[in-house]
């Protein structure tokens, strides 16, 4: 099978936007960023960045983002909608860069692979580590947990600054052996540091069917058992309450979800937000404030926001 791929120059300030709204809006397979500012950096950095300098051809001048769609797509459509994308990008204030836009066709065993080579372990706290199931890893403490994963093409790597926020929190709260709901669990990623870290059980939502293989595969990389996986949208038809709530996904999306919290959440359970856009965070307090929430703790890492949340009373 082939992949639509496109690709566009932009500006490091539009990259995360852009990204997720191909990810979460145009539903792509798959994305790829080349930072003109990682090529600079490689000689002195030892974080998850792998630069291979025989690849290197033509820099782009700050990123250049490729993005990987089924071949049946409707390329003038995608294209039209990242224009559209990136004229409101413009419209906030930001600098989107040249936004050049080119398309092509690629064999996706191509893709596999490319991506693959960008994905290094991440030694990410005291406590967890994530690590793509094809590398070693010596853990830096010898308690340091892994999460062992082959994200496919679901969303979750871990390297993602969204991720990171809401694993942060985690574990902030994790703080006894509760139970935890990931809402657009991807790859399973929070849903399995949530295990690492002694949650008692936890529950996988996602409306995609390549998040719900790619989440049981990397439950069974990481031995974990005390899971389940429920293909739907947001908490509908979930049964029982959660301790622990964790979203990371759109601020639109967490919109929708807000209304549900009250109805899933055990008494004195704690809500996670991660995936929000700065821009987006007076809409997400508003809501938040309207059906009985507080935010207890806000954290942020470049644009995106993560939120820490409880009931108003508790
Ligand atoms: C940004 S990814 C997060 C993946 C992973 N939890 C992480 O933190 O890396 C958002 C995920 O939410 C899923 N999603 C989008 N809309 C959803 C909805 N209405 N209900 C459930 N999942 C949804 C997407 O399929 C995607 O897997």
């Amino acid at each position: 099978m082939k992949l639509l791929t496109i690709q566009i120059e932009v500006s490091h300030e539009v990259e995360d936007a852009l990204t997720i709204f191909a990810q979460d809006s145009l539903h792509a397979l798959g994305s790829e960023a080349i930072r003109r500012q990682d090529f600079e950096e490689a000689g002195w950095r030892h974080d998850s960045t792998v630069v291979d300098w025989d690849e290197l051809h033509d820099l782009p001048v700050d990123v250049r983002l490729i993005f990987y769609f089924d071949q049946e797509r409707d390329q003038d459509e995608l294209v039209a909608a990242f224009r559209a994308k990136l004229a409101e990008l413009k419209g906030y204030g930001l600098a989107v860069g040249d936004g050049s836009i080119k398309t092509g066709y690629i064999q996706d065993e191509d893709w596999n692979t490319v991506w693959k080579k960008y994905y290094q372990p991440i030694s990410f706290s005291r406590h967890l580590a994530i690590v793509p199931e094809w590398e070693d890893y010596q853990p830096a403490f010898p308690d340091q947990k892994l999460i062992k994963m082959d994200p496919g093409l679901a969303f979750g790597t871990g390297n993602h600054e969204t991720t990171q926020l809401a694993m942060l929190a985690l574990e902030r709260v994790l703080t006894k052996p509760v139970k935890v709901a990931d809402v657009g669990t991807g790859s399973g990623i929070l849903a399995i540091a949530a295990s690492k870290l002694g949650a008692k059980e936890v529950l996988g939502t996602d409306i995609s069917d390549d998040s719900m293989d790619a989440a049981k595969e990397n439950f069974a990389l990481n031995n974990i058992t005390n899971y389940q996986l429920q293909k739907t949208s947001l908490l509908a038809g979930v049964a029982g309450k959660y301790d622990i709530i964790v979203a990371n996904i759109l601020a639109e999306i967490l919109l929708d979800l807000i209304p549900q919290l009250q109805a899933h959440l055990a008494d004195q359970g704690k809500v996670i937000f991660s995936g929000i856009d700065y821009l987006q965070l007076p809409k997400i307090k508003h809501a938040l404030d309207e059906n009985g929430f507080q935010i207890i703790l806000q954290m942020q890492e470049k644009r995106w926001i993560g939120l820490l949340i409880s009931r108003k009373d508790q």
